[in-house]
Formats: structure tokens, C-alpha cells, sequence
């Protein structure tokens, strides 16, 4: 046994009846619920400033942690509750003859409940606050109530969630058991290290400078701090378990509401972000429809009617069981037609009243409305094996900007071609690499994806486009190495090119373009995506 102990002096203390409570929150919701049940019970409490006021208007007796420690809360609260006091009263061990004989002859009353919940430092540093405002929020007393309770679990509970308060009433009948408290300890923990994370974040997003060097400086240390939402029923496959975590601060996909439909999967949140990434590249009105989180079908239009037609006119076959994604809310027309195609999800800013009760005829359909806020991060997080890769996201906003494209042979194309290469080059960067998109009319006609050569990737797009291809314009994420990937697409009758450029063969890449009498532009930056 630690701290010198042996084994045989912990007396068993499996339930604790709760008769001395300390309580601190911010958070006073649900508080007055408490408060009374405490008085009933007769259980006494010491409270910091304001706390103790909402409890001692419910009845309960209430000590002022002040009157406890004999030191005036001070310093702008900044110290209230940190005192031996109230520290030996939580931390001593009553399974130790030896801790309960300290705490008598110093003349300290241990506590059997610790109530707290920490100062709102995430809601300020969200609000837009700055400098000493967040700082002065960054709960110091509350972590060490919660991290002192925690860790005496086996005499304390500690609550830090009001949600919890329920079962704390209950307890006050038939005192808190052990694997209570140990639940409750380890969800303190998670409680005070998420605290700390965004502590710790904050830090090193705002205050980390360094005189030599410019711009950027990496954290130190990262991680991503997640509260779970849903356990799902299985992973990527049946054999896996899975569950959704939500970052507190987060405005994405995993903060979408389900409006109906069966419960959300795994691959169902996967294709889901991956269709918000390709339809919210525009500002028009866009649908991406998304199979293994790869697009068969994206494009813009004045409606977002007709982009969704275009957009599942690509490839009609592998839309069935599809995800799709729309940047304007679904209306009646549309539902309409989604009504008559097997399709998995959908997920939209909003659905108009019409738009869901036509689609809520389908049982099975998933319906998610994005939150108010929705942001695509602006940064990425990719899991390896023991670490972490962390990146800025690769994110358009408002389609693709050409005004720095080199024309690198034929001449300048017709406004129509550029809105279409402009289009299939914003398009592309959703697909997987190695990517080529054909595009008509802004929109997909054929997308080859994820294929570990480029030239394959080229014939999988002129497959899908079949006639489509002849007076199509394509787009490919990377440069073409080799001619001959661009001679797959020329072969088949593109009418105009993108692509990055930048390979050591330009020459012969541009070259098999001015041949062919097709004109073709260097973007000067890649898009892969894996
Ligand atoms: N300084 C301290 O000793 C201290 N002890 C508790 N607190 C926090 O004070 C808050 C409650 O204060 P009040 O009861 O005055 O509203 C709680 O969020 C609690 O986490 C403290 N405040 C910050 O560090």
C-alpha cells in the first residue's frame, strides 16, 4: 500500500453517509433542487460568497467557507476555499485510524460530498474575451476542490455535473457507495483535464511569442478534448465498437441535430463531413453527393434544385445509398425528388416544413440540420500509430479564385469554359487523390478517384462521363508526372485543362496539350486529399 501504510490499516468504507457537504459552483442551475434536499436531510454545508447564498435562501444551514477557515475570501476571489481547512477536511483517508486521529486533534470536520463546478473559462474565451478577462477566469480553487475529492474517493463523492444532482438526493437516504464514488472521481478527472486542455490551448494560441522567430509557433502540445455524445452500434465494420465524441466548442458535423431517421452509423458521419467539405467550397447553391467519402456527384446552380439534378446526373448508379450534402436549406421540391432515391443521409443548413414531412415519410432516411454556426475547422488532426499529424485544413471559401492561373498553352478560353475549369478545379479538391474531375455546365460528369497512378485515375473519369467526356473540361489535383495521364483525357475530347503544374516533364505535358489544340492552365498549388 502507498504512503506507508500496510494493507491491514485500511478499515473497509464501502457506503458514506453524507453529513457535511462543500459546496462552490458557477454554475448555480438546478442548485436550489439541492439545497433543499440538503436542509432536509439535515446535512450541514460550507459554501463560498455566492453559492452560499442560493443555499441558504433553500433552508439548509450553511457555514461561509470565511467563517471556516477565519481568512476573508480576498483577492478578488482569487483565493476563497484554498486552506488546509477545507483541504484536510477532503483529502483526510477515514479508512486510516491514523488520518482520523490528525484530523481531531487539529480540530477539522471531514466532508462526505464536494459540490463544485468551475468558473466559465470556455463560454468567455468563446464570447471573444481577452487577455486579464480570460485569465481571471481560469479556475484555480475549484480544480483543487474537485482533484482533492477525487482523488479521496473512497471517502467523498465529488459532483461537478448539476445533472448529477438526482442521484446525490437519492444518495441522501442510503449514503454514496464506493463504485458511486469512483464513478463520479473519474468523471472529475476528465472534467478538470478538458478544463485544463482549453486552458492550456488558449496559452498557447494567444500568448506563445518568440522574439526570433516569425509567424507561427507550434504548441507545445495538443490534444482534442471531446465529450461523448452517442454511442454508436458499430464501427467502420459490425466488429468494431464506435462511439461520437463532441469537442465543447465545435460547429461542425458532429454537432449536427438529427431530425429523423434511423440512429446516424459510423461511415454515415465520415460521409457526411466529407459531403459538407465539397458542397460548402461555393457560395451558389451546391449538392455533393458522397459514397465511401469520395464525391459521385457535385455541382452549382442558381437552385439548389437544379444542383442537386446535375449533381445525380453524374452518376446516377453509385448515388443509390449516397450522402448528400446541400449549402442551402432543402425545400419541398427537392425532397421531392431525394423521396425517390435511396439515399442514406441528408445534411443541410436547414429543411423547410414541406421538405420534411415529404422526406419524413421515408423511415430510414437520416435527416441532419447543420447548427447555426457552421464552420469547416481550420485545422486537421490525423491520427497515426503513436501520434498525431496536425495540419491547417485545405478549405476553399466562395469556389476557386483564378486570377492567378498561367495559361500555360492555347488561347484564353470563353468566360463559360473559365466559370467550368473554376468549378471542376474547387471540385477536385473533394475527391480523393489521385484525382481527375470532368466537368460540363458546372458540374461533374466524371470523377476519377483515389487510383495510385494518375493515368488510371484519368480513364476512371472518361469511363464515368462516357459521351460526356468530348467537350468536357478536367481538372487534376496534382501535376501529371507523365504526358500520357493528360493524353487519356485529350484522347477523349476535353475541351480545356487545369492542374497545378510544377512536374519536372511540363514541357512534355504542355506539349501534348498544344497538340492536341487544347488550352491549359497552371493553378501553382495542389490539392491532394487522403
Ligand atoms: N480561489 C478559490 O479558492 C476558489 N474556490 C472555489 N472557487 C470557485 O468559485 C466558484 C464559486 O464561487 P461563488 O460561490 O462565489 O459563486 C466556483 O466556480 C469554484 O470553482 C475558487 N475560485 C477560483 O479560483
Amino acid at each position: 500500500m502507498s504512503a506507508g501504510h500496510s494493507a491491514d490499516e485500511y478499515r473497509e468504507r464501502d457506503v458514506v453517509p453524507i453529513r457535511r457537504a462543500l459546496i462552490s459552483v458557477s454554475d448555480k442551475s438546478g442548485l436550489d433542487r439541492l439545497g433543499k434536499a440538503l436542509a432536509d436531510a439535515g446535512v450541514e454545508v460550507v459554501s463560498t460568497g455566492s453559492t452560499a447564498k442560493v443555499v441558504a435562501a433553500t433552508g439548509a444551514k450553511v457555514t461561509e467557507v470565511s467563517e471556516l477557515t477565519g481568512f476573508p475570501e480576498s483577492l478578488d476571489g482569487r483565493v476563497k476555499t484554498l486552506h488546509p481547512k477545507v483541504h484536510a477536511g477532503i483529502l483526510a483517508d477515514l479508512r486510516l485510524e491514523a488520518h482520523e486521529r490528525q484530523l481531531r486533534e487539529l480540530g477539522i470536520e471531514p466532508f462526505d460530498l464536494v459540490v463544485v463546478n468551475l468558473y466559465p473559462f470556455v463560454q468567455t474565451v468563446a464570447s471573444g474575451a481577452q487577455g486579464d478577462d480570460v485569465v481571471e477566469q481560469i479556475d484555480i480553487g475549484g480544480p483543487t476542490l474537485v482533484r482533492a475529492a477525487a482523488k479521496n474517493h473512497a471517502n467523498v463523492a465529488i459532483v461537478v455535473d448539476p445533472a448529477d444532482y438526482d442521484a446525490v438526493i437519492a444518495a441522501l437516504q442510503t449514503g454514496t457507495t464506493l463504485a458511486q464514488r469512483r464513478n463520479l472521481a473519474a468523471k472529475a478527472f476528465a472534467h478538470t483535464a478538458e478544463y485544463d486542455r482549453a486552458v492550456a490551448d488558449w496559452f498557447q494560441a494567444n500568448l506563445v511569442t518568440h522574439p526570433e522567430v516569425e509567424g507561427w509557433v507550434w504548441p507545445q502540445s495538443v490534444g482534442i478534448a471531446g465529450e461523448l455524445a452517442h454511442v454508436l452500434r458499430y464501427g467502420e465494420n459490425p466488429h468494431q465498437q464506435a462511439a461520437l465524441y463532441r469537442q465543447p466548442l465545435g460547429h461542425g458535423i458532429a454537432q449536427a441535430e438529427q431530425l429523423h431517421g434511423k440512429e446516424m452509423s459510423y461511415n454515415n458521419y465520415v460521409d457526411a463531413d466529407a459531403a459538407l467539405r465539397a458542397a460548402f467550397d461555393f457560395d451558389r447553391p451546391a449538392v455533393a453527393i458522397i459514397k465511401h467519402a469520395n464525391p459521385c456527384g457535385i455541382a452549382v446552380a442558381d437552385t439548389i434544385e437544379e444542383a442537386h439534378a446535375k449533381a445525380h446526373a453524374c452518376d446516377p448508379l453509385s448515388a443509390y445509398g449516397g450522402v448528400i450534402a446541400a449549402n442551402r436549406p432543402i425545400t419541398k421540391a427537392l425532397a421531392q425528388t431525394v423521396k425517390g432515391i435511396f439515399t442514406e443521409v441528408v445534411v443541410a443548413p436547414a429543411f423547410e416544413p414541406e421538405a420534411l414531412e415529404i422526406l419524413e415519410t421515408k423511415k430510414n432516411i437520416r435527416l441532419l440540420r447543420l447548427p447555426a454556426d457552421f464552420t469547416r475547422d481550420e485545422t486537421i488532426f490525423k491520427q497515426l500509430s503513436g501520434g498525431l499529424l496536425v495540419s491547417d485544413a485545405d478549405n476553399f471559401t466562395g469556389g476557386a479564385d483564378s486570377s492567378g492561373w498561367r495559361l500555360v498553352t492555347g488561347e484564353e478560353v470563353d468566360p463559360a469554359t473559365r466559370r467550368d475549369l473554376e468549378f471542376a478545379w474547387a471540385a477536385v479538391r473533394s475527391v480523393k487523390s489521385n484525382a481527375i474531375l470532368l466537368a460540363h455546365d458546372e458540374a461533374s460528369v466524371g470523377v476519377g478517384m483515389g487510383q495510385v497512378n494518375r493515368v488510371d485515375s484519368a480513364h476512371l473519369a472518361v469511363n464515368r462521363a462516357g459521351a460526356r467526356a468530348r467537350d468536357a473540361v478536367a481538372a487534376s489535383d496534382a501535376f501529371f508526372p507523365f504526358a500520357d495521364g493528360l493524353e487519356v483525357l485529350l484522347e477523349a475530347g476535353v475541351r480545356a485543362v487545369v492542374q497545378p503544374g510544377g512536374s519536372i516533364r511540363d514541357e512534355e505535358v504542355i506539349a501534348a496539350a498544344r497538340k492536341a489544340g487544347v488550352p491549359m492552365y497552371f493553378t501553382g498549388e495542389r490539392h491532394f486529399f487522403h
